[in-house]
């Protein structure tokens, strides 16, 4: 099969390249390694299939953006589909249904404001709320990532479902944390890497089964947004114009396809599965990120007074930093956008699929071919960004002060499965970042600063780490 892709590493019976993955946490070093070895591209084996990776940016550019539509499928993954109990949602769905919902969700976080004022009003609310959380121990350690978690939460919450996880509901929220901490540990295992990719090996490692694994876990998701799901569709007035949330604007799509008789493109199942998308997809990526933000900022000397020259001199202390003020704060945004590339939180990228015969620098690719697009090596090549595990923001920022645009920074991916939520999740780092370093002088606990290591899973994840807040005005 080998003859026939392009050259890569040699990859073993059954498990393909998966070992160096998991032998190089958390997954950016063999990229970077074969990039500069095949060149940026390279055939990568997860298992028994072949991926075509793509490993610089002009190259990802011809490919995903210039001839976008050949690059839009999803590679199917048996795993997810078992979740969703089926192919569902938006993240993993193909053709029609998927180019149905991506545009039926951007019109409709459209129509919610979301871009506009009112989505800027919403997230402000998460950020005071989190100021008076945060409030009740100043000068104490206490845990900044949960607080910063639960407002990420209560954005996305507010979307998809129209409320926040508030007085009752924190309970809720809390057993939903557990959910996601669980996946985080029970699905990076390395049996479960293996047995996602290599079934035939996975199965006779030691530790639990996928089946196993899944089984409660499963249920107790879908049991939280199908229950959601119900409480909208007794509660909303289909009559009325507005939505107030995604839910409900789906319901009411729903309920229009079916009376012109269409009851397949938006099913029970599929609403159940783009809500839980935009529901995973929105918080955890974003949280990542907010604490990963924090991360470098308490581990790199002088970043924090410069953020807070900057605030100082633009905002000061007696109102709320807006996205009116973005302009006007290029340090802010190069330490924002430094985080982004550093956290560089999917190593891996999500797996396409070429929708035709194609060929990619000169090597002819068959329809149906996993293909890559290598966003963690495009962020970590040295060419643009010289010594790039270093935190350094100026190298955003130009010769005059001013904010650089650097093309080549792209977490969000590019093509047409660029992130679908990439202006919501722009604004959430924006306000809740800003905003919480202009109110507090951020102080390591008595165990010094949270670890920026990588090097213990496959992946990034948020850490937990205490810190010590001061009131600055
Ligand atoms: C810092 C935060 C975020 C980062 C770094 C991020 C990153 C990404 C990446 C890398 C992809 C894969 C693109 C590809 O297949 O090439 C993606 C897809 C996606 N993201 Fe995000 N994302 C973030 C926040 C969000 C938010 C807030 C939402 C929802 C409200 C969201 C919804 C989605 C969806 C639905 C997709 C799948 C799009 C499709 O397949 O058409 N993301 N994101």
């Amino acid at each position: 099969k080998r003859r026939h892709l392009p050259p890569g590493p040699i990859p073993l019976p059954l498990i393909g390249n998966m070992l160096s993955m998991l032998r190089e946490k958390p997954g950016y070093e063999c990229f970077r390694r074969w990039t500069k070895q095949y060149g940026d591209v390279y055939t990568f084996w997860m298992g028994t299939t072949p991926y075509v990776m793509i490993g610089s940016y002009d190259r990802i550019k011809d490919t995903f953006i210039r001839d976008g539509d050949t690059y839009k499928d999803k590679f199917p993954q048996p795993f997810t589909e078992k979740f969703r109990g089926g192919t569902y949602g938006i993240v993993e769905t193909n053709g029609h249904l998927w180019s149905t919902h991506r545009r039926f969700t951007l019109s409709s976080f459209r129509d919610m404001g979301l871009g506009k004022d009112l989505m800027q009003e919403k997230i402000l609310i998460e950020v005071q709320e989190s100021f008076r959380k945060f409030d009740e121990h100043l000068g104490v350690e206490q845990d900044i990532p949960i607080v910063l978690n639960n407002a990420v939460a209560n954005v996305i919450n507010q979307i998809v479902f129209g409320y926040r996880f508030a007085d009752d509901k924190e309970e809720e929220f809390s057993k939903l944390r557990d959910l996601m901490e669980y996946q985080e540990k029970a699905f990076t295992t390395f049996k479960v890497h293996v047995q996602v990719f290599a079934p035939k090996i996975g199965q006779w490692l030691p530790g639990k089964s996928l089946d196993e694994l899944l089984g409660d876990w499963k249920e107790n998701f879908h049991t939280f947004f199908n229950t959601q799901i119900e409480n909208h569709r007794q509660k909303i007035d289909f009559d009325s114009e507005e939505n107030l949330d995604y839910a409900e604007a789906y319901l009411k799509e729903q309920r229009k396809r079916e009376a012109e008789g269409d009851f397949e493109l938006f099913s029970n199942k599929q609403l159940m599965n783009t809500c839980l998308d935009l529901w995973f997809a929105g918080l955890s990526t974003t949280n990542t990120t907010t604490n990963w933000i924090v991360c470098y900022i308490m581990n790199t000397p002088g970043v924090q007074e410069k953020m807070h020259e900057e605030l100082d001199r633009v905002i000061g202390g007696d109102r709320l930093v807006t996205t009116a003020d973005k302009n006007d704060l290029p340090y802010m945004n190069a330490v924002i956008n430094e985080s982004q590339r550093c956290a560089n939180i999917v190593p891996i990228n999500l797996f396409h699929a070429t929708t035709k015969d194609t060929v990619i620098a000169g090597y002819p690719i068959k329809q149906g071919t996993g293909v890559i697009a290598q966003i963690s090596t495009v962020m970590l090549d040295e060419k643009t960004f010289p010594d790039p595990y270093t935190f350094n923001p100026d190298r955003f920022i130009d010769e005059n002060g001013k904010l650089k645009k650097v093309e080549e920074l792209v977490p969000f991916s590019i093509g047409k499965r660029q992130c679908l939520g990439e202006g919501l999740a722009r604004m959430e780092l924006f306000l809740f970042i800003s905003n919480f370093f202009n109110r507090y002088q951020v102080s390591p606990s008595s165990e010094g600063p949270p670890s920026i290591d990588k090097s213990e899973r496959v992946g990034v994840f948020p850490r937990k780490f205490n810190a010590i807040l001061t009131k600055r005005h």
